[in-house]
């Protein structure tokens, strides 16, 4: 699905990450881990074709990774569902018009039924017409969520989805995203949190991945 080949990224100065080779496996469930300033938002970036890797080569979906055409970019883009870190939304649509955004982006019209059933599914029905400020910090997450598998993607990369819940709403989202993978989608959450990555592995065969000294390693069973 998304292969990288010896990938390093600079930003400018020396580099951020270098030598990277991993294959995201169809149907996997990967936590990505390390140091604050690392480089895991730059490494999702790079498997969702945000940033061109400086060196070394990036296949998305059998596509090369660094001569996407514009069209290209958008076809990858509706098959992988990004849950950003920031969650910024439009404030002045409201949170069902935020969630369907991307489906109005490319040209089509959300199934009223869909969407009822989507915003059900986060637990966000009764809040469908409330605008973004309006929403607390979990209620931003889960629609950021549901924003994201709205186009029914095949892989989901979530960047840091719980940085700021508390454990019940961040167990809640985890849920989800559990649940997604068991649907059949590949998913990948950059996280600090350790005590989260220990309750998915309760729930669902997660690898863990870790940024160290510019390499992506795979974690071993101790976390
Ligand atoms: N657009 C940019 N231009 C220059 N440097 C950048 C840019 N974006 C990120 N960086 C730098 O690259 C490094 C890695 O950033 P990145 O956001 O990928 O790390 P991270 O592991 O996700 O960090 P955190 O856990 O704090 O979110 C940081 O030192 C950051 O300041």
């Amino acid at each position: 699905m998304i292969d990288l080949q010896n990938v390093a990224y600079s930003y400018g100065g020396g580099e951020l990450l270098s030598d990277i080779t991993f294959r995201l496996a169809p149907g996997s469930f990967h936590f990505l881990t390390g140091p604050s300033g690392a480089g895991k938002t730059t490494f999702l970036k790079l498997c969702y074709a945000e940033l061109q890797p400086t060196a070394g080569h990036i296949q998305i979906f059998n596509r090369d990774g660094r001569n996407l055409s514009r069209d290209e970019v958008a076809t990858v883009r509706r098959k992988i569902g990004v849950v950003h870190q920031d969650c910024a939304f439009l404030d002045h649509l409201t949170l069902a018009e935020n969630v369907a955004l991307p489906l109005m982006v490319a040209g089509m019209e959300p199934h009223p039924d869909d969407l009822r059933d989507l915003l059900n599914w986060v637990g966000l029905r009764t809040q469908a017409e409330a605008l973004p400020p309006q929403l607390s910090g979990g209620e931003r997450q889960r629609a950021a969520l549901a924003r994201a598998v709205i186009m029914s993607p095949d892989v989901i990369l979530a960047d840091e989805p719980t940085g700021n819940l508390d454990w019940e709403m961040s167990m809640r989202l985890l849920a989800l995203l559990v649940e997604l993978n068991r649907m059949g989608k590949t998913v990948l959450i950059a996280t600090h949190d350790l005590n989260l990555i220990r309750s998915a592995k309760a729930q669902v065969a997660a690898r863990v991945l870790r940024i160290q000294n510019r390499r992506l390693q795979l974690a071993g069973a101790d976390l």
